[in-house]
């Protein structure tokens, strides 16, 4: 895992710019109803700006950083990172060993029609048990994932998505979790084994966000 220090916050800027619009686009293409031509138009235009971002390219996503204001981040995160157009993305709030975050799921997140996959659901607990885990200064990789599907969880409205690092023995910790309604409906809730490996460092600097 690679932590430094970064430069070129401005570019970082216009990296999370081109994420969100990236976003905006799968949105786009989930849902659009132009005709076919109009289709095939717009292809051959994002081929073009794909070539466009190929012209210089990385080996990995944005590694864990220190922000210019001494916090870590992971800008390339699947769930979090502001940078990664596959992230939500989640801005995760933390009080002591628990974590928070608000959650609109968009259409591009269906599973059964008209209701959220549930491995995105399974996805965003993951990491947010995760982060409850590091929280409490256990940081590790999630050994085993349980989770319970009670309702159907919806997308388009605003949810609640929450965590909190339950117990620890050596280098195992556990934490719950749970995507509810604003009014406490529990839609998905779910345990986690995390494992700190025993070539990290015995307590990994714990992530103050996302
Ligand atoms: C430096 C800065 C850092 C900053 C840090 C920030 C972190 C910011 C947090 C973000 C939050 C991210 C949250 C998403 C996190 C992922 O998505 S991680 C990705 C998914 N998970 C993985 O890829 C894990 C893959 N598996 C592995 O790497 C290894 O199997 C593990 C889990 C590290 C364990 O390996 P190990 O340390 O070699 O384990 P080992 O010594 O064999 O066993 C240790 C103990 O655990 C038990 N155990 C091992 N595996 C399992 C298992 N699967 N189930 C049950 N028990 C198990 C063993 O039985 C043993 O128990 P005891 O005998 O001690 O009682």
């Amino acid at each position: 895992m690679t932590i430094r220090e970064t430069t070129g916050e401005s570019r970082l800027r216009a990296l999370c710019e081109l994420a969100e619009q990236v976003r905006e686009l799968m949105d786009a293409t989930t849902l659009t109803d132009v005709p076919e031509a109009e289709l095939t138009a717009v292809t051959a235009t994002l081929t073009e700006a794909t070539e466009r971002l190929r012209a210089s390219a990385r080996a990995a996503p944005q590694p864990f950083e220190f922000a210019p204001d001494g916090s870590l981040r992971h800008l390339g995160n699947a769930v979090t990172g502001a940078a990664n157009p596959h992230a939500l993305p989640l801005a995760v709030e933390r009080d002591g060993a628990a974590v928070r975050a608000d959650v609109r799921f968009r259409p591009l997140h269906e599973g059964p029609p008209g209701s959220v996959h549930g491995g995105i659901s399974a996805m965003i607990l993951d990491h947010l048990l995760g982060q409850a885990a590091a929280a409490a200064g256990f940081a590790g990789m999630t050994a085993s994932l349980t989770v319970r599907y009670l309702k159907p969880v919806p997308y388009g409205a605003a949810l609640l998505a929450t965590a909190e690092h339950t117990r620890a023995e050596g280098r195992k910790s556990w934490a719950e979790g749970r995507i509810s309604t604003q009014d406490g409906t529990t839609l998905v809730e779910a345990t986690g084994l995390f494992i700190t490996p025993a070539a990290w460092p015995a307590r990994p600097p714990t992530p103050p966000e996302g």
